[in-house]
């Protein structure tokens, strides 16, 4: 079997262009789009990421802002660009690149983001709202994971998910949308402390690796037919390299690839938080 590509990166261009009409439509009843990028530090993954969400915005029609600091910013000047971010009239939604620099504090730094802004989800508040399955911003990854799946007519209710990953922005948000009533997957969350993954991949119909280790699932993990969607991201020898092996796209049934899989979803999925909170504060 050679499996069906999930193509992340066509699908986030369909998303981008019903996104251009949506701004559009704003923007003719007078309301303008705005997101805002707080960057801190010479991560040249976060760098690269922040850029390509500024020049998807310029292909939708959003106006960007960019706040980048070096690496050696203080908390406070972090805090300040937050302040300001929340102050500014102009910003619809803005989202701090992850991770902040080793000595800030993370956590606070999204706390103080207004969860009226937050265009990633990740605000306590909003994070809440996903635990109680409230209406509000959704973390970008997991989103863009079920836009896909959906995309592709990979069936959701009843199936075994494994999620391999407990982070905040992938992992554990996933697991919380994928047992939402509209998806009703049985989820199982598997994490460094998880005795014997294999034998939880190889029951699983769909498995997302978001480890961050190279390779972990090799194709002996995986039942035939399975979804398999690769979200981690490691560098070996200064390549990018994923968290699933290339074999597995021989027994899978569904792949999504690393790159163009769940990346380009990501940012897909960021741009359409700031176009439904425009949205939603127009009608
Ligand atoms: N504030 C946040 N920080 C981080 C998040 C997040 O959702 N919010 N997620 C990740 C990184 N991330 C988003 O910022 C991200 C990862 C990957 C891509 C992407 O488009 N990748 C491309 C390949 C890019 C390349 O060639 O280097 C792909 O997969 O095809 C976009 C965004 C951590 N931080």
């Amino acid at each position: 079997m050679t499996a069906q590509i999930l193509d992340g990166k066509a699908t986030a261009a369909e998303i981008r262009n019903d996104l251009k009409a949506r701004v559009a439509a704003l923007r003719d009843r007078g309301i303008a789009v705005g997101l805002g990028t707080v960057l801190v530090g010479d991560d040249p993954g976060s760098h690269a990421y922040v850029g390509m969400k500024h020049r998807d915005c310029a292909e939708v029609g959003i106006r960007s802002i960019r706040r980048d600091l070096p690496a050696d910013a203080t908390q406070e000047q972090v805090e300040q660009a937050v302040a300001e971010l929340n102050a500014d009239p102009d910003c619809t939604g803005y989202i701090v690149q992850l991770p902040l620099p080793k000595g800030l504090d993370e956590k606070r730094v999204l706390e103080l983001i207004d969860p009226d802004k937050d265009a990633d989800g990740l605000h306590p508040f909003n994070l809440g709202r996903l635990v109680l399955m409230q209406p509000g911003p959704l973390p970008c990854t997991p989103k863009g994971i079920v836009a896909l799946l959906r995309r592709f007519d990979v069936p959701l209710r009843g199936a075994e998910v494994v999620v391999i990953g407990r982070g905040v922005t992938a992992g554990r948000p996933l697991g919380l949308l994928l047992t939402r009533r509209s998806e009703n997957a049985t989820v199982t969350l598997c994490h460094t402390g998880t005795k014997d993954l294999a034998a939880h991949t190889r029951k699983a119909d769909i498995i997302v690796a978001a480890a961050g280790v190279p390779a972990l699932i090799t194709a002996d993990m995986v039942k035939p037919g399975a979804a398999v969607l690769d979200v981690g991201v490691s560098r070996v020898n200064g390549k990018l390299t994923g968290d699933v092996a290339p074999d597995v796209a021989e027994i899978a049934g569904w792949v999504a690839p690393n790159p163009g899989g769940v990346g380009p979803m990501t940012r897909a999925m960021l741009l359409a938080n700031v176009v439904e909170a425009a949205e939603a504060t127009a009608s």
